[in-house]
């Protein structure tokens, strides 16, 4: 095998991942959520604005709305006082003013917010100016920021925090999603115990269905959670076609290399279809995905990094385009390396790193030390990868590599 040759049998990752998203549609079926449940769903149609943001031309600030002339009065006779949701109704003639508050709706006539640092009342009815007096300053017009009739999302957009405020600035209530996803989740293995529970010798607290759990929550997926099935052909069998009935995807933990008791991939070939099994990463070189009836299946690696990996790597990006997301890439970045990083002759390597500025402004990585695919430590104290595309030169301190920041998801 060459530097750069993928092992006979291991498919390369980006062959893989596109391979996989081939398979994948996104649903079609949509649903109206209130605002409030619509956190992380996906939009169905374009949202356009009914309305302009602001609504009205209004004030920047606390002083007084006056109508400048040119040249500039030396004094303004105040003819009144206009709050948020009380407008003024009477039309500013040149060289009169009105008190205004932030918020409050520009009276008629008004082309200039003086704020109140910058005036003096001379008596009750005449102010003066001493800074400030610019055509439109401190004026905040109407639709500056959202017209009516604008496009202000496309479909495909997955709805965040911010956008909240939008749709209610919008006077938008509800809105229409794609349906959420319904993934089947498990983990298998004899060995694997709750936390919460006590030890027996040869058994280990299980991880990866929590955490997989927790991400599918955060993409706002309805998760069926089986729980830790034992190395049991029969028992897993029947779960995985109990979870086809019912759910769009399947993710499954363990049991998916070539030991006694890993039965995933044979039950696969049997009840469905294979679509690939040994992928040319680190970690993760086990990953099964394939087909069971209409549900598409992830059997993931059980080493703890490589279950969480190929699920970043390889299961969001399906259930994202399943989901209806524009976005289903990570961007890429590149960095300088800050420590030496070991390479995977043949296997495009996920290693885990810290990603910083260095003292120059770079952006810079260093590895989070020892990368076994058992250590969820080199995992947590990441903010991104190090994606080592296959070749048997070590990186060194100072080369270049591509980067991967974190997103919401693991960081
Ligand atoms: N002869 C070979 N052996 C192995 C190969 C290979 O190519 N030839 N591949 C290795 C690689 S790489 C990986 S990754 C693992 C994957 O094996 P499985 O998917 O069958 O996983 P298990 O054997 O069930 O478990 C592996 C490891 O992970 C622990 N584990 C499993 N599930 C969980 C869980 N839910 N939470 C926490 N830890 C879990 C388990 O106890 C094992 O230590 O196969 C290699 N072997
Ligand atoms: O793929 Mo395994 O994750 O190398 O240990």
């Amino acid at each position: 095998m060459s530097c750069c040759d993928t092992p006979a049998g291991l498919l390369p990752f980006e062959t893989a991942l596109s391979r996989l998203l081939a398979e994948i549609h996104p649903i079609a079926t949509q649903q109206t959520v209130e605002l409030g449940q619509s956190i992380g769903r996906v939009l169905a149609e374009p949202v356009i604005s009914r309305v302009n943001v602001p609504p009205y031309t209004n004030s920047a600030m606390d002083g007084y709305a006056i109508h400048l002339t040119e040249p500039a009065a030396a004094s303004y006779r105040l003819i009144g006082r206009c709050l948020a949701g009380h407008p003024f109704e009477q039309t500013v003639a040149p060289g009169e003013c009105v008190r205004i508050m932030t918020g409050a709706q520009l009276p008629p006539g008004a082309n200039c917010v003086v704020m109140q640092e910058n005036a003096t009342l001379l008596d009750d009815e005449t102010v003066a100016f001493s800074d400030g007096l610019v055509l439109d300053r401190n004026i905040r017009h109407a639709g500056e920021d959202i017209s009516a009739g604008a496009t202000v999302y496309d479909a495909g957009h997955c709805i965040n925090t911010a956008d909240i405020a939008v749709f209610a600035a919008l006077g938008i209530a509800s809105v229409s999603v794609k349906r959420q996803l319904k993934v089947a989740l498990l983990a298998s293995g004899d060995e694997l115990k709750l936390p919460g529970t006590t030890l027996n010798p040869g058994e280990l607290y299980e991880s990866n269905r929590p955490a997989i759990h927790a991400m599918l929550t955060r993409m706002g997926i309805e998760v069926r959670d089986f729980g830790i099935i034992a190395d049991d052909k029969e028992q897993l069998k029947s779960a995985f076609l109990s979870a086809a009935e019912d759910c769009d995807a399947i993710i499954t933990t363990g049991g998916v290399s070539v030991g006694e008791a890993d039965y995933t991939k044979d039950i696969l070939t049997e009840i469905g279809e294979v679509n690939f099994w040994k992928l040319a990463i680190k970690p993760g070189k086990p990953v099964a995905f394939g087909r069971i009836g209409p549900a598409v299946f992830f059997g993931l690696p059980g080493n703890p990094v490589s279950a969480l990996v190929t699920f970043h790597q390889l299961a969001v990006p399906a259930l994202k385009k399943m989901q209806g997301h524009e976005q289903i890439h990570y961007p890429t970045q590149t960095a300088i390396a800050a420590s030496d990083f070991k390479t995977s002759p043949g296997r495009t390597d996920f290693q885990r790193g810290i990603l910083f500025h260095d003292d120059q402004g770079r952006l810079a990585v260093r590895s989070t030390g020892a990368q076994g695919s058992h250590m969820l430590t080199s995992l947590t104290r990441a903010n991104g990868y190090v994606i080592l595309a296959p070749q048997t030169e070590p990186v060194r301190t100072g080369d270049l590599v591509k980067v991967q920041w974190f997103d919401a998801l693991l960081g």
